[in-house]
């Protein structure tokens, strides 16, 4: 059985701790919660606006996380300027709109094919690994190998918002992909919108790898704490993957 991991995104801790500009709700406290819960990763996604996670924050977690550091981020000068000083150990190439409520889709690396992979080639020059977020679209995927990039996190966000047959139309181009770009030798995580009832069909697919969670863990954090939402998320994608 292929294992699969979780990272988990906390940028909606920032956002609560923005919401007021307090010192509270404390993100490092957070990373120890949810590396003693079991996760793989810590995602942050450092937007141009600043609407949550702020350049302090990225270098203190780079600082005491204990696991894979993933830094989402636009593929813009300063992003990448602030990747190689920080040096997280995954960086994932976002496309990104300021006015947007969140994300609303892939990075188009087909249109954008020279920025992309200029950015690219800068992240794997620092010993970055590069992970670039697109749509599961097969045109896309023949492209990352001349980008350059080991990784690709696939959108989920369709998937998740989708109902009835389109559900699983979705989810049907997900699995497509992510057969397409594992036999191009491309390691294969998703994310986006992804939640405690919508994961399970997600984890189920052999060839994905990682997973980056973090609007639902959140808001089921409200409830039970960042450790036990994440206990709970880690295990429901094992059970998926193990075939429970
Ligand atoms: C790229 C991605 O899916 C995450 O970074 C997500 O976008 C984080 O939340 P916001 O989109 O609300 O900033
Ligand atoms: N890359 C996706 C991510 O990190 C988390 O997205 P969401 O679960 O907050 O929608």
């Amino acid at each position: 059985m292929n294992k699969i991991e979780l990272g988990v995104n906390i940028d909606h801790i920032a956002t609560l701790r923005q919401a007021r500009g307090t010192a509270y709700p404390d993100l490092l406290e957070a990373v120890r919660l949810v590396e003693d819960a079991g996760a793989h990763a810590i995602t942050i996604h450092l937007r141009e606006d600043r609407r949550h996670i702020q350049d302090a924050d990225v270098y203190a977690i780079r600082q005491m996380c204990t696991r894979r550091l993933n830094l989402e981020l636009a593929a813009t000068d300063e992003m990448v300027g602030i990747a190689c000083d920080v040096l997280p150990n995954d960086a994932c190439v976002v496309p990104e709109k300021r006015e947007e409520l969140t994300t609303e889709g892939g990075l188009d690396i087909i249109g954008q094919f020279e920025r992309v992979r200029s950015v690219t080639q800068r992240l794997n020059a620092a010993n970055i690994r590069v992970s670039l977020f697109i749509e599961p679209d097969i045109e896309q995927i023949r492209r990352v190998p001349d980008i350059g990039a080991p990784v690709i996190e696939l959108h989920t966000g369709t998937y998740a918002n989708a109902t009835g047959a389109a559900k699983a139309q979705e989810l049907q181009r997900i699995r497509e992909a992510t057969e397409f770009a594992h036999s191009l030798g491309i390691q294969v995580n998703a994310g986006h919108g992804l939640d405690y009832h919508n994961t399970q069909a997600i984890a189920v697919i052999p060839n994905i790898r990682e997973l980056n969670i973090g609007h639902s863990m959140v808001a089921r954090a409200v409830f039970v704490g960042i450790r036990q939402a994440t206990v709970e998320m880690l295990a429901l994608m094992q059970a998926a993957r193990a075939g429970a």
